[in-house]
């Protein structure tokens, strides 16, 4: 295949260990240069997908085609970067020397990883710590070394499993970062993770998975059934605002019981709808003091639909609360 191919398509995709479907007819498209979250509660079967897609387990059956080609082929995996959630480290290494052991592995010259290994250290937030050894390294400094190994070879394509779990909440923030900053090089990334705050604000599309299937995937505005509830707070609303809003979306409810003040909840079929609202407010006279649309809940959609499946038999919060 050449051209403009998916990053990642598999189709009816299988594994199965001792005679059990773990991965069941698994079908998957991820778009190059896109941030894609593969949710799923435990046991759900995304790590051995992820695995199958590295090329280091062997499907059962189906069919799959990384970067267009087999992940058995040097030549596509050369374009793939892992951070494994579980990482084994060589407590005595340095983190410099981890990246340039790493590095060789992906065969990256030693000129080149000379400016690379800073370059990356520091984009993950090590600048400065990389003569120390990783056994003296915090969990979170781990991850970002992990991270850091994941994004050295300029992957075309990159795995991240859970890759702030051991990370304080600035550390999320600035992996979100380094996600945006590789979804703006054309990187396609691969996020597992139960943090569905964090997969709702940087993934483009999200794959549900349950018992080795997808249930659903798509972008959050399609999972929402492609309406997108817009809250408006203003200083009044007339009859004919109101029937001009109408126009524009679904009025789903209204509040003017506060003198002064009146807010409206309206479903919009287009997002390019939003600059016409705020011109209608503004025509009719009204003042606009905010205009928010609302972010899809991923949480929501992620419990619905696992609860909706027969075998949802765990407590529809487990894939957060025992991964914390
Ligand atoms: N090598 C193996 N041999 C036998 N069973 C396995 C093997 N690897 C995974 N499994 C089983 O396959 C199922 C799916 O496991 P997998 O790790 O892919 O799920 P997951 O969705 O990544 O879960 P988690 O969110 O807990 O990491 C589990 O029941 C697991 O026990």
């Amino acid at each position: 295949m050449l051209g403009r191919v998916a990053a990642i398509e598999t189709r009816e995709l299988c594994k199965v260990y001792r005679g059990r479907a773990v991965v069941d007819g698994l079908s998957l498209t991820v778009g190059e240069g896109e941030v894609f979250g593969f949710l799923g509660p435990n046991g759900a079967g995304k790590s051995t997908t992820v695995k199958m897609l590295l090329g280091l387990v062997h499907p059962s059956g189906g069919e799959l085609h990384v970067l267009g080609g087999s992940p058995s082929d040097p030549a596509v995996r050369s374009g793939l970067g892992f951070l494994p959630e579980q990482f084994r480290f060589q407590t005595w290494m340095t983190g410099e020397e981890f990246l340039r052991f790493h590095g060789r592995l992906a065969g990256m010259r030693a000129d080149e990883l000379r400016t690379r290994v800073p370059e990356v250290l520091e984009t993950v937030g090590l600048g400065g710590r990389g003569r120390e050894t990783l056994g003296g390294y915090s969990k979170g400094m781990l991850q970002r070394a992990g991270l850091a190994g994941a994004i050295l070879a300029r992957p075309r394509l990159v795995f991240l499993d859970e890759p702030t779990s051991a990370l304080d909440p600035i550390g999320r923030v600035e992996v979100r970062e380094i996600i945006e900053r590789l979804r703006a090089e054309g990187v396609t990334v691969f996020l597992n993770s139960h943090l569905l705050s964090e997969v709702e604000q940087v993934c483009d599309r999200v794959a549900f998975v349950k018992a080795g299937r997808v249930l659903r995937q798509g972008t959050l505005r399609e999972l929402m059934g492609g309406v997108l509830p817009v809250d408006l707070r203003l200083d009044r609303l007339t009859p004919d605002l109101l029937a001009a809003l109408a126009r524009l979306g679904e009025v789903r409810h209204t509040d003017t019981n506060t003198p002064g003040r009146a807010t409206v909840e309206l479903w919009l079929e287009r997002e390019e709808t939003l600059p016409a609202l705020a011109d209608a407010v503004h025509t009719h006279g009204a003042r606009l003091y905010a205009l928010t649309p609302r972010r899809p809940d991923l949480e929501t959609m992620f419990l619905e639909l696992i609860e909706d499946t027969p075998e949802a038999a765990r407590s529809p919060r487990a894939p957060e609360a025992t991964r914390a």
